[in-house]
């Protein structure tokens, strides 16, 4: 079971009858699931023949929904060189760098408490040694 797809072989699998979807570089083919399944024919359709991880895992499923797919399995992404990175990557580079620059804005917070702190610090010392002259 252990079959080799390259992407241009999974793309050929994108009719309603015929529906092979790539979840986790993995290849499943979903023809016979396609009118069971309870998220309807349509979404199904729109990853027929390409990389479903994104949507699949979009929505949630539940474990029982897993273990359908498993039984689906056909075989593996053979990935040839120039093709297109495995989506499940895509979602963690953008959020990691979303939470990036989320969590530069959270350490420019903490310097200007710091540098603040710092100020009003040293302007208190300065005026108790100025009325300590007088
Ligand atoms: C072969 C792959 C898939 C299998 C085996 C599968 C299986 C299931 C199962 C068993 C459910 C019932 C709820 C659950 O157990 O989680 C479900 C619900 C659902 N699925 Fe899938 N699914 C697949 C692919 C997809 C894809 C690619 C989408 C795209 C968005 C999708 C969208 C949904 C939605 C929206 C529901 C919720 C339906 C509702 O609660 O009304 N599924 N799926």
């Amino acid at each position: 079971m252990s079959k080799e797809f390259t992407l241009s072989e999974i793309a050929e699998h994108n009719t309603k009858n015929d529906l092979y979807m790539i979840v986790h570089d993995k290849v499943y083919d979903c023809g016979s699931f396609v009118d069971e399944h309870p998220g309807g024919e349509e979404v199904l359709l729109d990853v027929a023949g390409q990389d479903g991880t994104e949507a699949f895992e979009d929505v949630g499923h539940s474990d029982e929904a897993r273990e359908i797919l498993e039984g689906l399995l056909v075989g593996t992404v053979k990935r040839m060189p120039g093709d297109p990175a495995p989506r499940a990557q895509a979602p963690s580079q953008s959020s990691s760098s979303s939470s990036s620059s989320s969590g530069g804005f959270g350490i420019g917070i903490y310097a200007f408490l710091v540098i603040g702190g710092a100020l009003a610090y040293f302007a208190f010392q300065y005026t108790q040694a100025a009325s300590q002259e007088q």
